[in-house]
């Protein structure tokens, strides 16, 4: 891999998308139409106007900077867990073929007791939260993660209008959604052993759609059509939004899940906060009627939401479902 920085998007390929009508209430229309463009094209986009207030978004990163900051055997009490919630180590990430990405991470997802339906149940990836002994880590990191999920339900609605679609199309598949949420830590890239590690080497994300907060450092990287990399540069006041596999099974590829990596290339810690926004674990994800047609036939068998993203994350992060762990 070159070490140059590569450019950075056009505005024209990675818009930003005020978000404003829609956390209003007021007319969304417009919005809609410029969401379609811009998941038509890179489906990689910056918003703003996005309801999530600056307060919330410094406090969970500030959280997430503590917590890296601890010593290892600190973190490592607790590591992740069978529900996948806690610290991922440096080198849990990796994907077949590839050296393991240099980053470590802290998973996240919705607070559900033992005695939950769905936790007895068994269903991969659902369960309650880990907390380390910290304190003031884990409520602004509460707070942003239901700042974040009040915004990706509005969202949702407006990927249904521009699919010309009901207003709850993806709405009524989050009633139980398997949000993860990850805060990251990057150490600087020279600290790599294997010369193939870089910080998130490239990949789709699995899931709908993910809302990504990125410090101000740098080092997201998208690739274009043409294969080309390209800088996505932090903007103030803005998330990245990008689309997942699950998106592009959904739509028949009208929408686009964009590969994406990440390389620290500045020589200091990088922090972010990947909000992976999942529907329910049972959701059916089957070619919507808007996405096909005549010379558009359906392309990808129907899937289970949560088996699809489970078996991913079982790939590609060393994840058990239960049943395979217990025993
Ligand atoms: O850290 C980032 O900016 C992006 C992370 C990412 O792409 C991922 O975790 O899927
Ligand atoms: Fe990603």
């Amino acid at each position: 891999m070159s070490n140059s920085f590569p450019q950075p998007v056009s505005l024209e390929e990675v818009p930003t998308l005020d978000m404003a009508p829609l956390i209003s209430g007021g007319d969304s229309r417009r919005l809609a139409q410029a969401l379609r463009s811009a998941c038509e094209g890179m489906a990689f986009f910056y918003v703003t106007n996005h309801g999530v207030s600056q307060e919330t978004i410094d406090a969970a990163l500030s959280a997430s900077k503590r917590f890296f900051d601890l010593p290892l055997e600190t973190r490592l009490k607790v590591v992740k867990d069978r529900f996948h919630r806690g610290y991922l180590p440096l080198g849990t990430t990796h994907f077949p073929g590839r050296g393991p990405d240099l980053k470590d991470s802290y998973d996240i997802g919705v607070d559900l007791p033992l005695d939950h339906p769905d936790v007895v149940a068994g269903l991969p990836l659902h369960g309650p939260n880990q907390w380390p002994d910290l304190p003031g880590f884990r409520e602004p990191l509460e707070s942003y993660f239901a700042a974040v999920r009040d915004f990706g339900l509005q969202l949702l609605k407006l990927f249904a209008y521009s699919l010309d679609l009901n207003a709850h199309f993806f709405v009524q598949h989050y009633t139980r959604p398997t949000i993860l949420m990850r805060l990251m830590h990057y150490p600087p890239q020279e600290q790599a052993t294997d010369p193939t590690s870089i910080g998130a080497t490239a990949h789709t994300d699995f899931g709908l759609v993910t809302v990504l907060y990125q410090d101000p450092l740098g080092g997201l990287e998208v690739q274009k059509p043409d294969g080309e990399w390209a800088a996505a540069p932090p903007v103030p006041g803005t998330f990245v939004v990008n689309l997942g596999q699950l998106m592009a099974r959904w739509t028949n590829d009208v929408y686009r899940a964009t590969p994406h990596r990440v390389v620290n290339r500045l020589g200091k810690e990088r922090y972010s906060i990947p909000f992976f926004f999942n529907p329910n674990h049972d959701a059916q994800v089957a070619c919507i009627s808007t996405c096909t047609g005549p010379g558009r036939p359906a392309q990808y068998p129907v899937v289970t939401a949560g088996e699809y993203i489970a078996n991913l994350v079982q790939i590609n992060q060393g994840y058990q479902p239960p049943g395979e762990s217990d025993t």
